[in-house]
């Protein structure tokens, strides 16, 4: 297989451990996350998540998700407390989702399988970038919101608006002015344990922060999400959807809870 991973049959998740050996690895990402194999850690602080709205850039249809990248040259938007220690600055925030309403979540709690799940991607501002941080065990922090299928979400509708100008691999559009907060759930309840990007290069440098609660999004705007295409215009069009990682072992791990 060429380095061209994918989501299909022959560039999937049980493919990419021909190219990357690591998907074998001790500590790979998603997993299933059980309540009652999860320990109440008294000592886990509450996330401290502070975005500045003008630190968003654009919108980028990469190919395998869309996502907004920020500006990360200063302490502007940061992650701090919870799990981690140090600071950890907002690179970009992505999501994953299916091709139907019953799948699309990377992790799973307790086997439930949600339509989506949002990733916002922090690295660790001990490392001069983020590319440095990426291989490093301690290097990012990522936030994972699952969406669950309810009401219409206004907070998703500026991101809903953005979709027909970047339909196709490789197209962007200017996305300023977006605080990612409004993507937060109410509770910040969180699971915290060590795991990897992921997606290829699938490196096991991930300390994982997954909420408890969800938020909401509407059919109608799953819809919208899956009109995307994994292909460049050129190409023949593909929808871009089931664009997630199945769980993978636990290993010799623990799952923390931040909540009793
Ligand atoms: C820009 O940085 C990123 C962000 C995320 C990933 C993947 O890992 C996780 S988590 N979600 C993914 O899609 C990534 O993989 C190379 C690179
Ligand atoms: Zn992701």
């Amino acid at each position: 297989m060429s380095n061209e991973w994918g989501y299909a049959d022959h560039n999937g998740p049980e493919k990419w451990c021909e190219n990357f050996p690591i998907a074998n690895g001790p500590r790979q990402s998603p997993i299933d996350i059980q309540h009652s194999g999860a320990s109440y850690d008294e000592s886990l602080k509450p996330l401290n998540l502070q975005y500045d709205p003008s630190t968003s850039l654009d919108i980028l249809n990469n190919g395998h998700s869309f996502q907004v990248t920020f500006a990360d040259d200063d302490d502007s938007s940061t992650l701090t407390e919870g799990p981690i220690s140090g600071k950890y600055r907002l690179k970009q925030f992505h999501f994953h989702w299916g091709a139907s309403d019953d799948k699309g979540s990377e992790h799973t709690v307790d086997g439930k399988c949600y339509p989506a799940e949002l990733h916002l991607v922090h690295w660790n501002t001990e490392y001069p970038s983020f590319g440095e941080a990426a291989s490093k065990p301690d290097g990012l922090a990522v936030v994972g919101v699952f969406l669950e299928i309810g009401e219409d979400n206004p907070n998703l509708q500026k991101l809903l608006d953005a979709m027909d100008a970047i339909k196709c691999k490789g197209t962007q559009t200017s996305f300023t002015n977006f605080d990612p907060t409004v993507l937060l759930p109410e509770s910040l309840d969180y699971w915290t344990y060590l795991g990897s990007l992921t997606t290829p290069p699938l490196h096991e440098s991930v300390t994982w922060i997954v909420c408890k609660q969800s938020i909401s999004i509407s059919s109608e705007q799953m819809t919208k999400f899956r009109s995307l295409l994994f292909t460049a215009e050129d190409e023949e069009a593909c929808c871009m959807v089931n664009n997630y990682r199945p769980p993978q072992p636990l290993k010799d791990r623990e799952v923390r809870a931040s909540f009793k």
